[in-house]
């Protein structure tokens, strides 16, 4: 069984593939000084809880991260007995091209979000994560990499609010009833909702129009659907983006043998 891990800047998503599916997913915060043996203890506790026998043949991570690479490969060596594949490493192959600047390290998340989307929708695509960041990354016809956008994310943005400005409270983000607020955190949550709806229709169309074709959109994270309530933003929504390119990047590694 493959145990894929994506590790985000807020948070790590572990998910067990058994080669047809996911069977159970697990999120846990991001925390660079958790040491392999502390993710050991939390993971097999939930493998028992849920009757998963720990046979982990194969690991892959994703990770925003760099800090933490280093005790999830302990994790694997140690506890699973194999070397991970990396995501952005030279001996983890993409299945696509990237075409960026010279010495660009593009996030791997991002690269995974892009093969995920040519594997289930083809080129010609908009990806848009609304993670720590929110990221807009446009795949080529022939699935290439080929550059994207990076935005604050939402909840980094009613932080900053919060942070900056003493009488802003931390709110949680909505959907407000109305664009005029009628108390602070109405308008709070209207300007970001709303600041959102607009930031996301305009880079899109402008990616568009910059590459001046049809392009699909496909959005994942936390907060898609929210969005795609207020207007229909994005061709399809999918939960599990990454994790399905991560099986992706697994499989063609394990094809070239
Ligand atoms: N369903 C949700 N509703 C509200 N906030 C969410 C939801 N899902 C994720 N978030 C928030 O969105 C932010 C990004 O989450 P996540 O996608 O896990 O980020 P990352 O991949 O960068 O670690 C976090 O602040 C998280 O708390
Ligand atoms: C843009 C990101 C911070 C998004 O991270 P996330 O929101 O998933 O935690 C991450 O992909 C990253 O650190 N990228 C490196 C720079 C780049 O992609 O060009
Ligand atoms: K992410």
């Amino acid at each position: 069984m493959l145990l894929a891990i994506d590790c985000g800047n807020t948070n790590t998503v572990f998910s067990i593939w058994d080669g047809d599916s996911f069977i159970a997913t697990w999120r846990t915060s991001t925390e660079h000084q958790r040491t392999a043996d502390q993710y050991y203890v939390w993971l097999s506790t939930l493998m028992n809880l849920k009757g998963i026998q720990p046979d982990i043949t194969d690991v892959i991570i994703s990770s925003t991260v760099p800090r933490v690479v280093f005790n999830l490969r302990v994790l694997s060596d140690r506890y699973f007995g194999t070397r991970p594949y990396v995501v952005g490493r030279p001996d983890c192959a993409l299945p696509v091209d990237v075409r960026v600047d010279t010495g660009t390290q593009v996030g791997p998340d991002r690269l995974v979000n892009t093969v995920a989307g040519y594997d289930l929708y083809g080129g010609d695509i908009i990806v848009v994560d609304f993670g720590t960041a929110t990221t807009f990354d446009v795949v080529e016809a022939d699935g290439a990499y080929v550059g994207g956008v990076i935005a604050p994310g939402v909840n980094l943005s009613l932080q900053a609010l919060h942070e900056a400005a003493a009488a802003l409270p931390h709110v949680d983000i909505s959907r407000p009833q109305a664009v005029v607020g009628t108390n602070t955190v109405a308008c709070m949550q209207s300007g970001i909702f709303w600041g959102y709806v607009g930031l996301v229709k305009e880079i899109c169309q402008r990616i568009k129009a910059e590459r001046d074709r049809p392009m699909k959109i496909i959005s994942t994270g936390g907060l898609a659907p929210l969005f795609q309530q207020s207007d229909v933003l994005f061709d399809d929504v999918q939960d599990d983006l990454t994790m399905h390119g991560l099986t992706v990047i697994y499989r063609h590694n394990t094809k070239q043998g």
